[in-house]
C-alpha cells in the first residue's frame, strides 16, 4: 500500500538462493505498490549475532557480574547501545511491516537472525514489564514470516515426522523443500508469494492466542 514502509530482514548467504528470489519479488512487489523498501541484509553487512558486553559502548552499571539483558536494558535508556543496534532499531521503529525471509535452521531461524532478534529487541525498546506482549512497544506493526524449509508439507503436517509446523512457528508463509521441488514448482513458490504480497494489507493478522494455535 502507497506510503507504508516495509523493512524485510533478510538471512541468506546466497543472492541466487531460492530465499534470494524471494526476498527480490518482495522488493519489487511493495515498491510497485509505492510501499518504501528497506532491507537488513544480515549475512552481507557481516551482522554479529553474539549479544556480548561489546553492544553496551558505555560503562556497565555492574562490572562485576554481566547482565546481558539489565545492560542492555540501562545501555538502551541512556543511547548507549552499539551502533549496529541503534541503526537496526530506528528501521524497525519506522516500519509499518517487517517481513522476515530465512531458511529454517532446526526448527528454528539462522544464528545470524537469532542474533538480530536478541540484540535488537532489546529491554526498553521492545517490550519492558509492564509493557508486553498485547501491550509490547512494537504493538500495531504487521509482521510476516517467510521462510523455506528442507522438508516438504507433508512432513510438516500432523502426521508427518517433523510435526504440524502451527506448534513451531505463527504468522508464517512457508517455501516447501525448494530443493526437491521441480522448476516448475520453485517458480509456482516464488509467484505464490508475490501474489499474496499484492492483497498482503487487506490480511487479518493472526491472533496470536492459544485457541488460534491449539484449538483448529
Ligand atoms: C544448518 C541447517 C539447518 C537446517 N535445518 C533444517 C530443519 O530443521 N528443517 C528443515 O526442513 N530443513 C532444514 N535445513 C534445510 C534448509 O531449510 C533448506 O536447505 C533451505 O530452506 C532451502 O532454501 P534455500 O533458499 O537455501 O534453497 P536453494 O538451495 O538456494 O534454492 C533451491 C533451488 O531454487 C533455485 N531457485 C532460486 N530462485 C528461483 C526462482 N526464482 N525460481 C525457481 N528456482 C529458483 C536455486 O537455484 C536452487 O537450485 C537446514 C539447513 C541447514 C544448512
Amino acid at each position: 500500500m502507497a506510503g507504508k514502509k516495509v523493512l524485510i530482514v533478510y538471512a541468506h548467504q546466497e543472492p541466487r538462493s531460492l530465499n534470494g528470489s524471494l526476498k527480490d519479488v518482495a522488493v519489487a512487489e511493495l515498491s510497485q505498490q509505492g510501499c518504501s523498501v528497506i532491507v537488513s541484509d544480515l549475512y552481507a553487512m557481516n551482522f554479529e549475532p553474539r549479544a556480548t558486553g561489546k553492544d553496551i559502548t558505555g560503562t556497565l552499571s555492574n562490572p562485576g557480574f554481566f547482565n546481558y539483558g539489565v545492560e542492555a536494558h540501562k545501555a538502551y535508556k541512556k543511547q548507549s547501545l552499539s551502533s549496529d543496534i541503534i541503526e537496526e532499531q530506528k528501521k524497525l521503529q519506522e516500519a509499518n511491516l517487517v517481513i522476515f525471509q530465512f531458511p529454517l535452521y532446526w526448527f528454528s531461524v539462522p544464528a545470524v537472525l537469532k542474533g538480530w532478534m536478541d540484540r535488537v529487541l532489546c529491554q526498553g525498546f521492545a517490550f519492558d514489564f509492564p509493557g508486553s506482549y498485547d501491550d509490547g512497544f512494537l504493538k500495531g506493526k504487521l509482521a510476516i514470516l517467510s521462510l523455506t524449509t528442507g522438508g516438504t508439507a507433508s512432513m510438516f503436517s500432523k502426521t508427518g515426522v517433523n510435526g504440524d509446523f502451527r506448534y513451531f512457528l505463527w504468522p508464517l508463509q512457508i517455501s516447501f523443500g525448494p530443493e526437491m521441488a521441480s522448476e516448475e514448482e520453485r517458480k509456482r513458490m516464488v509467484a505464490s508469494w508475490a501474489q499474496r504480497l499484492k492483497t498482503l494489507w487487506e490480511e487479518e493478522p493472526i491472533q496470536c492466542s492459544p485457541p488460534w494455535y491449539f484449538g483448529q
